[in-house]
């Protein structure tokens, strides 16, 4: 069965604590956190301070994904503030093999998300040190786009990658996750759904979760 993921991205954040606790209560397994810097991404959303806060509320696993320009610059901080997964994008860190050895030093797991454009054969050199590979389908920056069809090409190159090498790097995808395309996620070989639109702005965002763990 895949995790779920919900993105705090579409929540509403004049009620982060209510939030946090409909999340402690639902089937969601982590939660994920879009960091955004303005640089690496033409939006800006939160950082530290604010997880600190959250990492008060919940116990559950704290999946941060840095969309910012050199992420090896605030490993510590993100630990600091209750990250337990940290994802950087291959195309934001120069040192890549460095930051993910670094991240898995720190004591979380490392994560690499890889936007729409690029290809899963340049993780080759890093997957050993990969505990998360990101597959972006949407372009990073926003909640709510639409799902880019060629994600489910990546992931099957990606589980044969991971096959072939005898590892065992979890799988997730983030963008434009929802009922009618969350199964076939699931059968393409994904381990981790992240969705943000599809359950913050339906009525009922715990049941919501619900029926996506049910459909998985
Ligand atoms: O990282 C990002 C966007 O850059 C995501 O985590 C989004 O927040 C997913 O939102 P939906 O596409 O599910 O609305
Ligand atoms: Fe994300």
């Amino acid at each position: 069965m895949a995790l779920i993921a919900p993105s705090l991205l579409s929540a509403d954040f004049t009620r982060l604590t209510e939030v946090a606790d409909m999340l402690n209560q639902s089937e969601a397994d982590w939660f994920h956190l879009d960091v955004m810097d303005g640089l690496f991404v033409p939006n800006i959303t939160f950082g530290m301070p604010v997880i600190a806060q959250l990492r008060k509320l919940s116990k559950k696993t704290f999946d941060v994904h840095l969309m910012i320009v050199q992420p090896e610059r605030y490993i510590d901080e993100f630990r600091n503030a209750g990250a337990d997964v940290l994802t950087v994008h291959y195309e934001a860190s120069t040192h890549l093999h460095r930051t993910l050895s670094a991240i898995r030093k720190a004591g979380m797991k490392s994560g690499v998300a890889i936007n729409p454009h690029t290809p899963v054969d340049l993780l080759q050199d890093v997957i050993a040190e990969v505990d998360v590979v990101c597959v972006m389908s949407v372009n990073p920056g926003f909640g709510g786009q639409k799902f880019i069809e060629n994600t489910y090409r990546k992931i099957e190159k990606l589980c044969a990658i991971r096959s072939d090498a005898g590892l065992n790097f979890l799988i997730e995808v983030d963008g434009g996750v929802h009922a009618k395309n969350a199964l076939k996620l699931l059968q393409t070989g994904v381990d981790v759904l992240v969705a943000g639109n599809f359950i913050f702005s339906s009525p009922e965002p715990l049941k919501t979760i619900l029926e996506l763990k049910r459909l998985i």
